[in-house]
Parts: structure tokens; C-alpha cells; sequence
């Protein structure tokens, strides 16, 4: 049964680079097994791909570049009022690699979840999944995994957490391979974890 447009959860997603997590959230959209739209999708970089797979899918899409002399708050609370004008019930950050404060996050309470290749309170911060596996080349590991999590403050990948999965290492992994081992791990948990958002805003009134 098709969904009431109105209905429907409104998303931006924040991009910074490839976009295949905002490819799946958006096939998932766009295959009824999402009740939501992803109005626009934002991007600090305007040479991420995932901008063309925006317009590809017909969705508005923005890029907020930061300017030479301009402050993280400063930027911030320009890329909020970018972002509060499509008028979001969720903020997903799906590769966003900056991290916000308060006066973008202050916009959205409770509103704005990210997508991090690692487990709880593993490997925070940037490349996580190429310092995963050089831990398993040390013999330090042999899985890690993926997190959604609430962005609730200025905290880096300690907010609290929605959805979680373990990724194995294989003894043969590459890079490559365990990357994309990682990245279909993450489309899954992603738009399940998304679903089961939109399932609660429905229900909220
Ligand atoms: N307040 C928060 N903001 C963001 C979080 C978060 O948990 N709290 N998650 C990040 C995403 N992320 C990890 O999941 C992450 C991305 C980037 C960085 C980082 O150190 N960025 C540098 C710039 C790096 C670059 O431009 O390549 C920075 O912001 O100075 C850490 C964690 C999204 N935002
Ligand atoms: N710390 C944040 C972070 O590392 N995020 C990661 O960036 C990648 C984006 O891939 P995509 O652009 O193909 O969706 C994903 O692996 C995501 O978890």
C-alpha cells in the first residue's frame, strides 16, 4: 500500500564523499521498504560522488563548503540553517567527516544519528576500518564491526548507541575486502535502523 507522502519521514542525509550508504538509504526509499524521502542531501565537498547520486535520484542537493576564515561554529550554524530548511525529522550523517558542535546540533535535538565502522567504543575518529585492520595484520584483532549512534553533543562517536554488528576479519583480508565487507554490513544496519526510526515517528505524537 503506498505510503501517504505527507506521512512519510522526512531525511537529510550529510555526506562527505562516496555515497553508497546514501545509495542504499535511497534505494530503500525508493523500493517501499523505507516510509521516508530523503529531501536533500548536504555535502561539505563538492567533488563527493555522492552528490551525483543525489541527483541522479531527482533529490535537491546542496554543497556547504567552509570558507577560508570562517570558524567550525560559525560554519556550523550556517550548515543548520541550510539544513533546517528542508525541514528534517532526521539528520543522518552517512560519511560526514566533520565533526559538529552544538550549533549545528543544537537545531536537532534528538534528531541526528551517524553511521561509524567500528564497534562501541572502538576506534573513534577517521579511518577506521584501515586501522582495524592493520590491528588483525598485528594479530590485535580478528573482527570488528559497524555502529549507528545518537549525536546528541559535541562527544565524537560516544553518543548512544542504536544499532550494532560485528564484522569479521579473515586471516586473507585486504583492505578491499574488508572494506566491503564492512560497507555491506553498514547498507543493512543503516536502513534497518532507519525503519525502525521512522516506525517510532509515526507512532509519536
Ligand atoms: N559531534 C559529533 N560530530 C560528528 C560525529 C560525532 O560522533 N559527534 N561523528 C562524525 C563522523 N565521524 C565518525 O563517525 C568522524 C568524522 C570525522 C572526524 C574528524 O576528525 N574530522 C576532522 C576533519 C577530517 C577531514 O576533514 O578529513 C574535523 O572535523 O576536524 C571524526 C569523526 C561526524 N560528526
Ligand atoms: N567516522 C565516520 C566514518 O568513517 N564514516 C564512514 O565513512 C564511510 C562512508 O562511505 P560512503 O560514502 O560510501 O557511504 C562509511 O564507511 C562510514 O561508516
Amino acid at each position: 500500500m503506498a505510503t501517504h507522502p505527507d506521512a512519510r519521514t522526512r531525511i537529510v542525509v550529510l555526506v562527505s564523499g562516496n555515497g553508497s550508504n546514501l545509495q542504499a538509504v535511497l534505494d530503500a526509499c525508493d523500493e517501499g521498504r523505507l516510509p521516508a524521502h530523503v529531501v536533500a542531501v548536504v555535502s561539505n565537498r563538492s567533488g563527493a560522488f555522492a552528490l551525483e547520486r543525489a541527483a541522479a535520484a531527482g533529490v535537491p542537493s546542496v554543497h556547504v563548503g567552509k570558507h577560508a576564515d570562517e570558524s567550525r561554529r560559525d560554519y556550523d550554524a550556517r550548515l543548520a540553517d541550510v539544513v533546517a530548511g528542508f525541514g528534517p525529522d532526521l539528520v543522518v550523517l552517512a560519511g560526514w567527516m566533520r565533526i559538529l558542535t552544538s550549533d549545528f546540533l543544537g537545531w536537532f535535538p534528538n534528531r541526528v544519528i551517524n553511521l561509524h565502522p567500528a564497534r562501541p567504543g572502538e576506534l573513534p575518529g577517521v579511518n577506521a576500518i584501515e586501522r582495524a585492520w592493520h590491528e588483525a595484520l598485528a594479530g590485535e584483532r580478528t573482527a570488528t564491526g559497524v555502529m549507528v549512534h545518537l549525536v546528541p553533543d559535541e562527544g565524537v562517536d560516544d553518543g548512544p548507541v542504536l544499532a550494532t554488528a560485528d564484522v569479521p576479519i579473515r586471516p586473507d583480508d585486504t583492505l578491499d575486502t574488508l572494506a566491503e565487507r564492512v560497507h555491506a554490513v553498514e547498507h543493512r544496519l543503516l536502513v534497518d535502523t532507519i525503519a525502525t526510526l521512522c516506525h517510532h515517528t509515526s507512532n509519536t505524537p
